[in-house]
């Protein structure tokens, strides 16, 4: 017994923990650059956010004409190469991420982290912002592997909640997210779901069908003793 409506939060990390459009939107730019491509503007990089980094690439190539595969594939190891090197530069834990933590962390709730972004990048800037070991696990978009239909099993399936629930010792569980990928693979898990509204959203936040939407992390614990 948490004394609070659940045992186990766990929490997508781009546009929902933390802020991390400026590093994602710089190593898509670098990348673009070395193809001869116009770099995004940074503040639009929140709308390519969501589905990992490829689909962020992909998509800022799209708009531009495409490109094939292979030459793709070594625009998109550059581009990771360079986040891997600064991804931790202009990122930052949303306002209030901390406390909430913190104060989520007091009532003995147990929190995750499940994120569509590879695991080691998360862990690595987790562990950089000092908030790695507030996580019992974190688990990115490559960390379960891929299922049989040869899809990573990340958001929107379901797989990576059940395995944070798992991986908390079991009990009930409310995930947080800022898109369609994490609403949808919140009700594939069968679990409640609350919106950052303040995140990088791919649709306007009511609309996402999640059970309530914060327009801040201050207001999180109240939204979840509500539901
Ligand atoms: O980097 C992305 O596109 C997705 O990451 P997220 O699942 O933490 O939002
Ligand atoms: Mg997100």
């Amino acid at each position: 017994m948490t004394g609070f409506p659940f045992d186990i939060v766990a929490f997508d990390l781009d546009g929902t923990l933390l802020e991390t459009h400026r590093d994602l939107g710089t190593a898509v730019n670098h990348a673009l650059d070395i193809g001869g491509f116009d770099p995004v503007p940074i503040d639009s990089a929140t709308d390519l956010i969501g589905g990992g980094a490829k689909i962020m690439l992909k998509q800022a190539i799209d708009m531009q004409g495409g490109l094939a595969d292979d030459e793709f594939r070594k625009l998109y190891k550059e581009m990771l190469g360079y986040y891997s090197r600064n991804n931790a530069v202009h990122t930052r834990p949303y306002p209030h991420a901390v406390e909430t933590l913190e104060a989520l962390g007091g009532r003995g709730v147990r929190m995750a982290v499940v994120t569509n972004k590879f695991e080691s990048f998360a862990t690595d800037i987790l562990q950089t912002l000092g908030l790695a070991s507030r996580f019992e696990i974190i688990i990115g978009g490559d960390s379960l592997g891929k299922g049989p239909d040869g899809k990573h099993r990340a958001k929107p399936a379901p797989d990576p909640i059940w395995h944070a629930r798992e991986a908390c010792g079991g009990g009930t569980i409310a995930f947080v997210g800022d898109s369609s990928y994490d609403v949808k693979a919140a009700r594939a898990a069968g679990v409640p779901v609350i919106a950052a509204a303040y995140g990088y959203c791919d649709a306007p936040a009511a609309e996402l069908g999640a059970d309530a939407a914060i327009d801040s992390l201050a207001a999180l614990i109240p939204a979840l003793e509500r539901l």
